[in-house]
């Protein structure tokens, strides 16, 4: 099987309260992430999200899931892809997408081939995938690190000092729901996302990469005034609910994908909490 998949229920922040480190894991935590070979997907029934990897060493399709009940995977969706591996493609109907390092696709509803290559397969290109429901078809569009809109937040005295990256975004690519960026934080920088918000109207996603070997980060999570903390490895993922703030800390600095959906695509529309109101 190259593909496999993993139903995430929505949770009461009111439960959450209650669940021990292991419980926590197991609701929010993405650890299957980036096998070679294989499509791993997890399907959160927040805003219907699925995040996931494809890691090709041969070229893989990608498959409609159980849980769509859908003859092939983008029917009723879009999808973003962040390669985070070597030069990959990604064939969308035929038409090939050269993605290297870092570049982001966005593949509208109604495509119905997808297959995921590597130029090399002894170094794998290593997709993380996004993907919403989508109530129409917009156009495939490629966007490198480059074309990303670039956001310079934070400073080196608050050790958050760090660019957000906006890739899948409405003043680049028009979709339904889906909004996706890479945040890079700079040499010294260990915090994301502080201040911290929430956006009810939005669920999101945070996928960890570039951590250096021995270093971890440690993802908060919960309702501002009832936080959690889950230790997050390289290329691990975290689902944070809406209800949730969603802001990490490193013993290092390093780079983190977002992604969101929701009732709306306005991506500064979030309310934020205060420093010193959080608990
Ligand atoms: O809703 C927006 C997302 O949480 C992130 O884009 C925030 C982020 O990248 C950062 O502050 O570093
Ligand atoms: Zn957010």
């Amino acid at each position: 099987m190259t593909t496999s998949y993993d139903t995430r229920y929505a949770s009461n922040p009111e439960a959450v309260k209650k669940y021990n480190t292991a419980e926590l894991r197991k609701e929010f935590l993405i650890d299957n992430l980036m096998e070679v070979g294989k499509i791993t997907l997890t399907y959160s029934h927040y805003d219907r999200y699925i995040a996931g990897s494809a890691v090709p060493d041969k070229p893989i399709a990608l498959e409609a899931i159980d849980p769509l009940k859908a003859t092939y995977f983008l029917e009723r969706r879009e999808m973003g892809i962040i390669n985070v591996g070597d030069t990959g493609s990604v064939d969308v109907d035929g038409t090939t997408y050269k993605l290297d390092h870092k570049d982001a696709l966005y593949i509208g509803r109604g495509a119905k081939e997808v297959i995921f290559k590597s130029d090399n397969p002894q170094r794998p290109a290593k997709f993380y995938l996004n993907s919403a429901l989508a109530h129409t078809s917009y156009p495939t569009k490629k966007v490198s690190l480059a074309e990303a809109n670039k956001l310079e937040l934070g400073s080196l005295e608050t050790a958050n000092h760090r660019i957000v990256n906006q890739m899948i975004i409405g003043s680049i690519v028009t979709t339904c729901q889906l909004q996706m960026g890479m945040t890079e934080l700079k040499k010294g920088s260990v915090w994301n996302t502080m201040p911290a918000h929430v956006h009810d109207r939005r669920m999101e996603v945070y996928f960890y990469l570039d951590v250096p070997e021995g270093q971890s980060v440690c993802h908060f999570m919960g309702q501002p005034q009832e936080t959690r903390h889950i230790w997050m490895q390289n290329h691990q993922a975290v689902i944070s609910p809406p209800w949730s703030i969603h802001s990490g800390s490193g013993t290092s600095n390093y780079t983190f994908i977002w992604g969101m959906a929701g009732e709306n695509l306005d991506y500064g529309d979030m309310d934020v909490a205060n420093i010193t109101d959080l608990r």
